[in-house]
């Protein structure tokens, strides 16, 4: 029996998470759930279905609404209020951090944003295995998850990185040549940037192949999903990043490759669905039987594959850049990207103006580098940052840090400057979309 905390329950990986562990309580037990705190009837109805000890919201002010809830809940199951034992609470933004802390098993990780940063070291520390969706916080922390993490203490939730750990046993570290990631290539694959300056947020949320929470979808339309995931792979299985390709395969059956140094091709592929990876990242390294349909091979079956447009989608060779200098660059970028997103959401800003905002605040961030570490090479470790003498606290954020000198406090000051920086250019009325 494995007891696992699952944070960002209420989502598309959370709620899956659970169908998977509703189907399988001999092996699983729910002991913590914790959310943002905006769909709290469903996180009513996932506390009384799984029964954990300790629940967490973030929003502080849903610790009412949760109770009230959960006492609705109860009645409208016809349970007597006095024999239903009700979890603890936690609230506020610490709560996830608090959830990872518990005594368990497995951490799943399924926050989206950087918000999951907290409870990703938190269950490192713990010596929790952590079951990782939160590709974020991976990538804005670097070496701060990566030094925290034991050998295998993380395992991939993500599809291209569970595909690769599959794949990966197929070879020892030093038959590796290459890693191959696929990208479905999004809604608007095959596009110019001229064809998606007009396109909508309700287009962008029309994924061809995955049904996925609001920034991850819009993240697979910009092609910034691969970008992050290529910085994942890197991290989680230190392959140099030149060594990380993208490949564009709109089928979404093989989910990713490694390449070995024979030529041999080891590919892992499955129909899209989610549950495959989150039940094997549970069950690791078992694999739990019916957790997906498999391939219908007595079907005929096209999958095709062609290469990455770099001119039309950016963001990959721009997240490129941000891993190779390393440091605060991951987080200022990424940061930069959710307030995007979100502008782009509320008709803010248009879609292509995404990479363009984001890229703009990346470059400010690294002009304040000494010597400018936009033309450092790769790996190079400029000075750190210092929070004395004429530095303003407000204005930390925006001098980068590199890897050496990288701390917690860094990434998040990082990550504040360059939310409220590109939600300045969001709001500049130059940069709006034309009508
Ligand atoms: N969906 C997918 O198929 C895949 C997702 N991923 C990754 O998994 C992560 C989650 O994605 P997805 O499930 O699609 O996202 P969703 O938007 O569907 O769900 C996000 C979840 O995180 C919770 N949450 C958000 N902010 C906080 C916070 N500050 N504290 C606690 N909980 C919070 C939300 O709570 P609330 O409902 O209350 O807002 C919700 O439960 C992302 O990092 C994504 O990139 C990776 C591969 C595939
Ligand atoms: C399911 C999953 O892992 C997503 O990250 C998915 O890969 C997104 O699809 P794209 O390939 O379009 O980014
Ligand atoms: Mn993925």
């Amino acid at each position: 029996m494995r007891d696992v905390v699952i944070l960002g329950s209420t989502g598309s990986i959370g709620t899956q998470a659970l169908e998977v562990i509703a189907e399988r309580r001999e092996l699983f037990r729910v002991v913590g759930l914790a959310a943002a705190g905006s769909n709290i009837k469903l996180l009513a109805r996932q506390v009384l279905d799984f029964d954990p000890a300790v629940v967490g919201v973030s929003r502080a002010s849903a610790v009412q609404d949760l109770q009230l809830a959960l006492y609705a809940e109860v009645s409208r199951r016809g349970w007597n209020k006095g024999e239903v034992r009700l979890p603890k609470i936690v609230a506020g933004p610490e709560a996830p951090n608090e959830l990872a802390a518990l005594d368990c098993d497995i951490v799943l990780n399924g926050i989206t944003g950087s918000a999951g940063l907290g409870a990703t070291l938190t269950t490192l520390a713990q010596g929790t295995t952590l079951a990782l969706a939160n590709k974020e916080s991976l990538v804005i922390g670097g070496r701060l998850v990566t030094d925290a993490a034991a050998d295998g203490q993380i395992v991939a939730v993500d599809s291209e990185h569970s595909a690769i750990a599959q794949c990966l046993r197929g070879g020892t570290a030093d038959e590796v040549d290459r890693l191959i990631v696929t990208a479905s290539g999004g809604p608007f694959r095959g596009m110019t940037r001229a064809q998606m300056a007009d396109a909508t947020p309700e287009q962008a949320l029309a994924h061809p192949t995955w049904n996925m929470g609001r920034v991850i979808t819009t993240n697979s339309a910009t092609l910034v999903n691969k970008g992050l995931e290529v910085l994942e792979a890197h991290l989680l299985y230190g392959i140099d990043l030149d060594r990380v390709d993208v490949v564009v395969h709109p089928q979404s059956m093989i989910h990713s490759m490694v390449q070995f140094i024979d030529g041999s091709t080891l590919a892992q592929c499955s129909p899209p669905d989610m549950k495959l990876p989150i039940a094997l990242a549970l069950g690791w390294p078992a694999r739990l039987a019916g957790a997906a349909r498999p391939v219908n091979w007595s079907r005929a079956n096209t999958w095709t594959f062609e290469p990455l447009d770099d001119e039309a989608f950016p963001a990959v060779s721009l997240i490129r850049k941000a891993g190779r200098i390393g440091g605060t660059a991951p987080a200022v970028l990424n940061a930069a990207n959710e307030a995007c997103v979100d502008a782009f959401h509320e008709h803010r800003i248009g879609f292509n103006q995404i990479t363009d905002i984001f890229a703009a605040v990346l470059d400010e961030h690294l002009n304040t580098a000494p010597g400018n570490a936009t033309k450092l090479p790769a790996d190079s470790q400029p000075a750190a940052t210092s929070t004395a003498g004429s530095v303003k606290p407000a204005d930390v954020g925006s001098r980068w840090v590199g890897a050496e000198a990288l701390t917690v406090d860094a990434v998040l000051s990082a990550d504040a400057w360059a939310r409220r920086r590109a939600q300045d250019l969001c709001s500049d009325e130059t940069r709006r979309p034309q009508a």
